[in-house]
C-alpha cells in the first residue's frame, strides 16, 4: 500500500513565483528507505516552461548585475539565514528522498549555509589586477564581468550542498539562474529554492524547472538565452552537455565521476586508515564521487589491516536514515539499487573474493527500501570492473601491493583523477604520493570524501573538465576577464 506522507505537489520557480508546468503533468518522489512512502509531486515541465525561465532570468539580470557585490551577498546572508531556520526542513526531504541518514543530511545542510556565508562575503572582496602599461600616461587593470544567465544541472547525491555550491558563486558575480535539479531530489530543491524566495531575491534571479534530464536539461544546455552551464553527474550526460555548450560557443564546467584510491602503506596508523576508509568509502552509501573504492594496501599490513576493517564493517547498522541508530541508509533509487547489485555480481564473477555483505537488505522491515549490504571484495585485480567502473554504492575492492611506487602506479591506473588518500607516517612517502598521484584533490591521512568549501574543488582526466569549483577558484568559472585600458 502507497503511504502518501505529505501530498504536496511542488511547482516550477520562474520569475519569483510558484507555477505549474504548461503540460499538466507531475511525477511522484519515492522515499528509498520505503519505496511505499510517497514525500510529494513535482513537475514535469516542457521546453515552454524552460524558455519562461531563461527569458525571466535574462531580463532579471540586467538589474542584477549592476547591484554592487555588498547587496547581492546582503541577499545571500538573508538565504543562509532562512535555510538555518529551516534546516530540519530541508534535511528531512533529503533523508527521505534518497536516503542519507538524518545527520548527515542535516551536516550537508549547514554546509550548504556556510557555502552561502562564504559567498556572500566574496560580494566584498578585491576583484580583478592592476597591470602596469608600458605607457606611463595610462592606468590598465582587469576587471571581472558576469557570464549572464547561468545553467545549474545538480545530481542527487548532495541535493542541497551541490546546488548552493553552484549557484551562490553565480549569483555573487552577477549572474542569474536556471536550476534544473535531479528529478529523484527534486523536492528537497524545491524547498532549497523556498529559502531564496522567502530571503525575497528579486524576481527572476534565481529560477526553478523541474523535469526529465532529457528535456530540461539537454533542453538547458541547448538554450540560445543560456551563457554558461556546470553541471554535476555522469560522465555520460556530462560529455552530452559539453558537446552542447561547445556547439553554441559558451563556456561549460563538469564535475563528473571517481574511482579514487586510498593507499595504505606499511608504515600506516591502521586504526585510522580503517576509520578513514569506512567513513570516505561507506558515509552517504558510498555514493559520494569522492568516495574511497579501490583500498590499496602494502602487504606487510595487509592481513592486520583487512582483519581490523573487516570487523569495523560488520558493525555498521543498515536502516532508514531517519532512525536514530542507523549508521548507513538505502542507496538513492531503484536504478541505483540494480546498478550497484550488478557490480556486485560482476565482482563475484570476475574472481574478486567476497569477504563482507554483497546482498540486498530485507530483514527488519527494509523489504520496501533499496538497503544494501557494506560490501567488501578481497583479492581484487586491476583489470576487474569492480576496480575499473564507478560502483557508486557501499563496495569497497582490497587490492595487494609490495612497494609504494606500484601503489601510486595502481593508484593511477584509473580514467579518473578526482581524489585520492594516503595513510602513512613517512615523509618520503607523503611527498611521493603528493607528487605523482594523478588526482586533483591528495589528502594525506585523511579520507578521500569530504571537501572543504573554501578550497578549489575539481578533478583531473575524465572526472571533470578540468575547470574547479569552490572557494575563489568559482569566480574563473563564473565571470569573464575584462582588460582595462585608460589613456587620459
Ligand atoms: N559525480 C557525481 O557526483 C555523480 C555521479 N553520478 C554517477 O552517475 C550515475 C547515474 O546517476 P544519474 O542520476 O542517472 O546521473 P545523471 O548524470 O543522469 O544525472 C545528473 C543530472 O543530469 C540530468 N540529466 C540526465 N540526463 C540528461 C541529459 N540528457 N541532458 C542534460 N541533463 C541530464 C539529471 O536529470 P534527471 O535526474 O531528471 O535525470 C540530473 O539533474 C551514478 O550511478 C553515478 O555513477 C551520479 C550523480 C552524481
Ligand atoms: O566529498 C564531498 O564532500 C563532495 C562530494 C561530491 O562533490 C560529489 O559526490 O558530487
Amino acid at each position: 500500500m502507497t503511504i502518501q506522507t505529505e501530498t504536496k505537489t511542488y511547482l516550477n520557480y520562474i520569475n519569483g513565483e510558484w507555477k505549474a508546468s504548461d503540460t499538466g503533468k507531475t511525477s511522484d518522489s519515492f522515499n528509498p528507505s520505503n519505496s511505499q512512502e510517497i514525500l510529494g509531486s513535482f513537475q514535469m515541465s516542457s521546453a515552454n516552461d524552460l524558455d519562461e525561465a531563461v527569458n525571466a532570468a535574462k531580463e532579471a539580470q540586467k538589474t542584477w548585475r549592476k547591484l554592487s557585490g555588498a547587496a547581492r551577498g546582503d541577499f545571500l546572508f538573508k538565504v543562509a539565514a532562512v535555510l538555518e531556520e529551516k534546516t530540519a526542513y530541508v534535511a528531512e526531504a533529503m533523508t527521505k528522498e534518497m536516503g542519507k541518514t538524518f545527520a548527515e543530511a542535516k551536516g550537508e545542510t549547514a554546509r550548504g549555509i556556510a557555502i552561502l556565508r562564504y559567498y556572500a562575503g566574496e560580494g566584498m572582496r578585491p576583484v580583478g589586477d592592476v597591470i602596469p602599461s608600458s605607457d606611463s600616461e595610462a592606468l590598465m587593470f582587469t576587471n571581472r564581468t558576469p557570464l549572464g544567465v547561468v545553467g545549474v544541472i545538480t545530481p542527487w547525491n548532495f541535493p542541497v550542498a551541490i546546488p548552493i555550491w553552484k549557484m551562490a558563486p553565480a549569483l555573487i558575480y552577477g549572474n542569474a539562474v536556471v536550476l534544473k535539479p535531479a528529478s529523484d531530489t527534486a523536492v528537497t530543491a524545491a524547498r532549497v529554492v523556498e529559502c531564496f524566495h522567502e530571503a525575497g531575491l528579486p524576481a527572476g534571479v534565481l529560477n526553478m524547472v523541474t523535469g526529465s534530464g532529457s528535456v530540461i536539461g539537454q533542453g538547458l544546455a541547448e538554450h540560445p538565452g543560456v551563457d554558461g552551464i556546470t553541471f554535476t553527474g555522469s560522465n555520460a550526460v556530462g560529455k552530452q552537455i559539453g558537446r552542447a555548450a561547445l556547439d553554441r560557443g559558451i563556456k561549460y564546467q563538469l564535475e563528473m565521476g571517481g574511482k579514487n584510491p586510498v593507499i595504505v602503506a606499511d608504515d600506516a596508523d591502521l586504526d585510522l586508515a580503517v576509520a578513514a576508509t569506512i567513513s570516505g568509502g561507506l558515509k552517504s552509501t558510498g555514493q559520494k564521487c569522492t568516495a574511497t573504492s579501490r583500498v590499496i594496501v602494502q602487504q606487510g599490513v595487509y592481513e592486520k589491516f583487512r582483519e581490523k576493517l573487516l570487523q569495523k564493517v560488520a558493525e555498521i547498522t543498515v536502516g532508514n536514515g531517519m532512525e536514530e541508530g542507523s549508521w548507513m541508509g538505502p542507496v538513492a533509487s531503484k536504478n541505483q539499487l540494480e546498478n550497484v547489485l550488478s557490480y556486485i555480481e560482476k565482482g563475484k564473477a570476475e574472481g574478486a573474493e567476497l569477504v563482507h555483505g554483497g546482498n540486498r537488505v530485507t530483514s527488519n522491515g527494509l523489504g520496501d527500501g533499496y538497503f544494501i549490504e557494506p560490501t567488501v571484495f578481497d583479492q581484487v585485480t586491476a583489470e576487474m570492473t569492480i576496480a575499473r567502473e564507478e560502483i557508486f554504492g557501499p563496495v569497497l575492492a582490497l587490492m595487494k601491493v609490495e612497494t609504494l611506487e606500484q601503489a601510486i602506479e595502481l593508484a593511477n591506473d584509473s580514467e579518473y583523477g578526482l581524489s585520492a588518500s594516503i595513510f602513512t607516517t613517512n615523509i618520503g612517502n607523503m611527498l611521493e604520493f603528493i607528487n605523482d598521484m594523478e588526482a586533483g584533490l591528495v589528502r594525506v591521512n585523511a579520507e578521500s570524501a569530504g571537501v572543504e568549501l573554501q578550497a578549489p574543488f575539481g578533478g583531473m582526466k575524465q572526472s571533470s573538465s578540468h575547470s574547479r569549483e569552490q572557494g575563489r577558484a568559482a569566480i574563473e568559472f563564473f565571470t569573464s576577464i575584462k582588460t582595462i585600458f585608460i589613456k587620459k
